[in-house]
């Protein structure tokens, strides 16, 4: 069964279609990355497809039950969902900010049972803060808080991630480190579907591309079947060079087309 199916989904706004007829599904073991151009529709295809834009036409599906029927705490235990606008402004400690991650499981504040400590402890580790639990998050770099809500997100252990540009603000060590969990959580028959703009990481780490362009889902399969310089240059209007080094494939963006 799949984690998350979207059929036909279709938003406009003053009649202007943002996301057009888009169908996909997540599978268990997936890491797939949704890619395209700045404004193409892809934030806006992941809030229908969790149910937070409500769709014009088209249906979307969490774990086989159709989102407009899940609760959000049901949601919430379905999938995580990391958006790509993630301010904070409350002094709270880094420790509590992750443990909101339990709150679907009836933890609260200061009512953590050892299972919920131990995968907040987890998480933290996981997203290498080790050191920052008891930092206000509001003084915490761009980085630092962007690697706080991702371990929230991982507090949940949902079999599903839905993260939106989780490496944007991060240095190369770090997004590496997290496209590898990404990874890692995908070999352990978790899923993660993810907004990326750096093409190399898709290229390197996803098991499966969504290409958008223009609200529409132009491409669909692995990183082997979608990426061509063709598609690079119509879809990202840039010129790249792809080259084999052994079993992986290299993409080098030389400029614009
Ligand atoms: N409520 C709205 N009213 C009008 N236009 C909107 C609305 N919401 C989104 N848009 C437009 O829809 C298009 C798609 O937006 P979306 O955020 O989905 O793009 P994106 O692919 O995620 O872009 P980026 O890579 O820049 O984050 C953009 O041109 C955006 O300005």
């Amino acid at each position: 069964m799949s984690l998350l199916e979207a059929e036909g989904l279709t938003h406009r706004v003053d009649g202007k279609p943002l996301v057009a007829d888009a169908s996909f599904a997540v599978h268990p073991g997936e890491l797939v990355a949704l890619i395209g151009p700045n404004g193409s529709g892809k934030t806006t295809l992941l809030k229908l497809a969790l149910g937070l834009t409500r769709a014009d036409s088209g249906t979307a599906a969490i774990g086989g039950t159709p989102v407009s029927s899940l609760s959000a705490i049901e949601r919430a235990r379905r999938l995580a969902y990391l958006p790509q606008a993630r301010p904070l402004v409350w002094p709270q400690p880094v420790r509590d900010i992750v443990a909101l991650g339990r709150f679907a499981y009836g933890a609260a504040p200061g009512k953590l049972s050892a299972r919920d400590e131990a995968v907040v402890a987890r998480a933290l580790t996981a997203c290498r803060l080790q050191g920052f639990e008891e930092r206000a998050a509001d003084t915490l770099s761009g980085g630092e808080l962007s690697r706080v809500h991702l371990a929230r997100a991982l507090a949940a252990e949902t079999p599903l991630l839905v993260a939106d540009e989780p490496v944007a603000a991060l240095d190369p060590l770090y997004q590496h480190q997290t496209m590898q969990l990404f990874a890692k959580m995908a070999g352990e028959g978790r899923s993660v579907l993810t907004v990326i703009h750096d093409l190399n990481l898709a290229l390197r780490y996803a098991t499966r591309i969504l290409w958008m362009e223009e609200g529409r889902i132009v491409a669909d399969g692995t990183p082997e079947e979608t990426f061509t310089e063709e598609r690079l240059c119509s879809v990202f209007g840039v010129a790249a060079q792809l080259r084999r080094d052994g079993a992986a494939m290299r993409l080098d963006i030389t400029g614009p087309a």
